[in-house]
């Protein structure tokens, strides 16, 4: 019986290359349980006296709730608990078993017994250790990933795929802030679609979406590497072109207003063409994002009124 186990165990991880003769007496203390699925083995709430080797089955560990996916799956050959049991305090996870499982359970004497027993033994439990640290790590590492993924998406419009307005507040103002400090010429330019009401209520939403996207694209294609583009809102843009004054501003707006009016590649060449209104203002000392925007809003009234498709400044 001893001797299939020592079989068994010489695959599992705690006892790869472990010498049976040093540690067999001890061996005789443990014993092998049948673990039926869904039994909790391990729960932060409940002291942990034992460390399971799985021989045969499936546990789950679960991080935070047992309700959560498994963040981690372990079959024969692994162990868990071992970490509450040399520091001897509670779980940092839920261990659940997820199939019917057969396990080799030491107590904390016997766990101790045995690594004095056996360098090897003692030699597996750091290496176990040190994955679990491991393990730890690259999900600290993924958890931040997510979260800066998260973060960047809170400022890409989904239509679009442009920055939103969220993000325009905070880099269209950082860029002013350095302009003002540089005394470089900045202009700002307020983008609005023309009669993108009409279209809508003749086309449909799907097909005002399109274009929409459409546009964003002819816009982006347009501009250099360093002027900053997002969508305002509705079918409104706004552009930042840093280093940039009112005639090169205007041959700027003027360059977007045909390209929408006169795409190379229409993106929604199945549709009626769509014409775009532009209003520029540029940086005055002392001046903030928000009296820019006021005063590009106002020239881009000024072009609407002046029958649309054309550029205007502040
Ligand atoms: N399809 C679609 N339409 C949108 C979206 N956002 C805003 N719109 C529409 O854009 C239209 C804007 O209408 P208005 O503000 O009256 O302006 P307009 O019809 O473009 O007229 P002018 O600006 O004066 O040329 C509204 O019908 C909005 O519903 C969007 O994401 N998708």
């Amino acid at each position: 019986m001893l001797n299939s186990l020592h079989a068994e165990l010489a695959s599992t991880r705690l006892f790869a290359g472990v010498s049976f003769d040093a540690i067999e007496r001890l061996l005789e203390h443990c014993r092998v349980v049948e673990v039926p699925a869904d039994t909790v083995l391990l729960d932060p709430a409940v002291p942990n006296e034992h460390l399971y080797v799985l021989l045969d089955g499936q546990v789950d560990v679960h991080l935070t709730t047992l309700s959560q996916p498994y963040y981690m799956r372990l079959g024969a050959g692994e162990c868990v608990g071992e970490m509450s049991m040399i520091e001897a305090r509670e779980t940092s996870a839920y261990v659940m078993v997820s199939s019917r499982s057969r396990m080799l359970v030491l107590t904390r004497d016997t766990m101790w017994s045995l690594i004095n027993a056996s360098h090897a033994l003692a030699r597996n439990m750091l290496v176990t250790l040190s994955g679990r640290v491991r393990q730890g790590n690259d999900a600290v590492r993924d958890s931040i990933h997510r979260q800066s993924e998260f973060e960047s998406l809170a400022f890409v419009d989904g239509l679009t795929g442009l920055h939103n307005r969220r993000w325009l507040d905070q880099a269209f103002r950082r860029q002013l802030e350095r302009g003002l400090l540089d005394g470089k010429p900045l202009s700002i330019l307020m983008i609005d679609i023309d009669h993108f009401k009409r279209f809508n209520d003749t086309h449909g939403h799907v097909s005002g979406d399109r274009s929409l996207r459409a546009v964003a694209l002819a816009l982006n294609d347009n501009l250099r590497p360093g002027d900053l583009l997002a969508r305002y809102g509705g079918e409104e843009f706004a552009v930042l072109l840093p280093d940039t004054g009112a005639p090169q501003a205007v041959a700027i707006a003027e360059r977007l207003r045909r390209a929408v009016a006169e795409p190379k590649a229409p993106l929604a060449a199945d549709l009626p063409g769509l014409s775009i209104s532009l209003g520029d203002t540029q940086m005055r000392p002392g001046d903030t994002l928000e009296r820019m925007l006021e005063r590009a809003d106002t020239a881009l009234y000024k072009a609407k009124s002046a029958g649309r498709n054309r550029v205007c400044s502040a």
